[in-house]
């Protein structure tokens, strides 16, 4: 099977006149960079790989290795054929772009950084998706295209920059990212924090000079985002080229930012909270031990490490369809009363959850005891990848998941309400990631303190979950909240499980439970673009149909 796809790769490659010696340790540097996921190279004609090649060929020649004339004469046939396929793509690109209201034209150049942030942080990640930006510098562009490097291709030029050779903090540099955003981010990113963990392929930047207009086509791939924190690598690919690179510091577990107080100490931990005489595994035991009264005196999960289907279903239709009595109300709510502290409006309701209690350190069971699941962290492969679907990044699996696995969990900086709205505050409209409240069992606790009420904010810090994008009701993925170090529920982990069997390369999506009709949250809510027949925001889409209509009509 491997040899047929590699036969048909060279089959793909040589019809563009590129020798298979050539395009061998391309493809073996891809398979590697993929994880072998063939169905990555083979896409779109394997445009992957054919970019690659064109970029390894640039790069040699801008750092001036020689070749023999016969395989000049080789590159040059394969790059004047190359270029008709590229043109076909970019008509193709410039015809989706007007489709989805998205230009490729519009990305923003994306350093904005100072070179003391740039020290610093590990990702430059925009607060804003790029879809939505306006090209600051659309003049400049065509400049640049013109001044380009002599052209190779008839009808086109290669606008190929100089590669960065430092971290980024001259003004020249800034203006050099300007002609290429994703490039020169990209390995500003690399430069400035990890480059290992950052490898480039297949940026191609076209200025076409009949239309004035610049497009780049651009594809980026960085090998683990976790950089070795995770169990597994979490690679991040963007295809469409239309994505500037995220920006946060990559953590595998959730940590306090400053005023956070939780109460995790083993005195805290009763006898009847732990299982100390517990051996190996509690799930091949008779009789379910101690951890196992949070969930009815049966534990949460089968022996293969899936979410038992009663309680994946109990959790579901809690979400998806709550009842009256699924919600607690506060005496004196914290949210309300971080909204506003002298006059706090009455308790909306959280909505009651599910808990699951894994066993922990004062347990007699070993670290492979199937209760378990969520302490021994991500387990499948993750990729993040830009969706074109105008919600920005995202997150798929590279595997086919079962039903009721576990994924990942929400991980981010432990805030205060407090500090969380003052946050919001201090940042406008800039907000990129959606916060979560650990309101799980706000009603049933005593009255909370603005101090004490949690919440998770992965915004700066957090784990893969931050790329979870929202689907209205269908979503595949669902966040049950599940109780590690502590058995006080004001402090757990939202783990996030898969509501039905999830196919490769499928996005993972989680309803974030946003009401879209509600004007008074702090948080403004995006225009949803997850489509699901269910989508809520369907009432403010025909809104906003209407009110267009209507002043169309005047
Ligand atoms: C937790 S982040 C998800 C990752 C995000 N897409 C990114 O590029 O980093 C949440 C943000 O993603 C975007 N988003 C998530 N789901 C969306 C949807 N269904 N439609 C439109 N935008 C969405 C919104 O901008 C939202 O504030």
């Amino acid at each position: 099977m491997t040899k047929e796809r590699v036969y048909n790769a060279f089959k793909a490659t040589r019809a563009l006149g590129i020798p298979d010696e050539e395009v061998k340790p391309v493809l073996k540097k891809l398979l590697k960079v993929y994880d072998k996921n063939w169905e990555l190279i083979e896409a779109e004609d394997y445009r992957a790989l054919i970019d690659s090649y064109f970029e390894l060929r640039e790069t040699e020649v801008i750092k001036g290795e020689k070749k023999s004339p016969a395989e000049d004469d080789a590159s040059e046939r394969a790059s004047k054929r190359a270029s008709k396929r590229v043109c076909s793509q970019e008509q193709e690109d410039q015809a989706s772009s007007t489709l989805d209201g998205t230009s490729i034209n519009n990305l923003e150049p994306a350093i904005r950084k100072s070179p003391q942030l740039c020290a610093e942080s590990s990702f430059l990640f925009p607060s804003r998706q790029s879809s939505q930006k306006k090209d600051p510098f659309p003049n400049e562009r065509v400049e640049r295209g013109r001044n380009s490097p002599s052209p190779r291709l008839p009808g086109l030029q290669y606008s190929k920059q100089p590669i960065l050779e430092s971290g980024c903090s001259s003004l020249q540099r800034k203006k050099v990212s300007n002609n290429c955003p994703i490039r020169d981010h990209i390995k500003n990113s690399a430069y400035c924090s990890e480059p290992d963990s950052v490898i480039q392929l297949g940026t191609l930047e076209l200025a076409s000079t009949q239309n004035n207009v610049t497009h780049y086509l651009a594809s980026q791939h960085i090998t683990d985002i976790s950089k070795g924190t995770e169990n597994i690598k979490i690679s991040l690919i963007d295809d469409l080229g239309n994505g500037d690179l995220p920006k946060f510091m990559y953590m595998p577990h959730n940590i306090i930012y400053q005023n956070a107080h939780m109460q995790i100490s083993l005195a805290r931990i009763a006898d009847e909270d732990c299982c100390s005489s517990c051996l190996g595994d509690c799930l091949s035991s008779p009789l379910p031990c101690a951890c196992a009264s949070e969930t009815g005196g049966e534990f949460a999960y089968t022996q293969q490490g899936l979410l038992k289907q009663e309680f994946l279903r109990d959790c579901v239709s809690m979400k998806v369809d709550p009842q009256k009595h699924h919600y607690v109300f506060c005496q004196d709510c914290p949210l309300e009363r971080s909204k506003n502290e002298e006059m706090p409006e009455q308790c909306k309701g959280h909505l009651l959850k599910k808990f699951i209690k894994e066993c922990w350190r004062k347990c007699g069971c070993d670290m492979n005891c199937g209760n378990r699941v969520v302490q021994r962290g991500i387990t499948c492969s993750l990729q993040v990848f830009c969706t074109g679907e105008g919600k920005g990044w995202g997150l798929r699996t590279l595997e086919s998941l079962p039903k009721g696995a576990f994924v990942c969990e929400y991980v981010g900086e432990i805030l205060t309400n407090m500090e969380l709205f003052e946050r919001n505050e201090n940042s406008g409209n800039e907000r990129h990631t959606y916060p979560v409240t650990l309101d799980a069992d706000w009603g049933s606790e005593r009255i909370l303190r603005d101090e004490e009420a949690l919440c998770l904010d992965a915004t700066f810090s957090g784990n893969v979950a931050r790329f979870i994008n929202h689907r209205c009701d269908d979503a595949n993925l669902i966040d049950i909240p599940v109780q590690v170090e502590t058995p006080d529920r004001h402090y757990y982990h939202l783990a996030f499980f898969t509501t039905r069997e999830v196919s490769k390369l499928e996005e993972l999506t989680w309803d974030y439970g946003i009401d879209f009709d509600d004007r008074d949250h702090p948080i403004k809510a995006f225009q949803c673009c997850c489509g699901s027949a269910s989508c809520r925001d369907v009432k403010r889409k025909r809104r906003r149909n209407g009110i267009t209509r209507r002043r169309g009509d005047n």
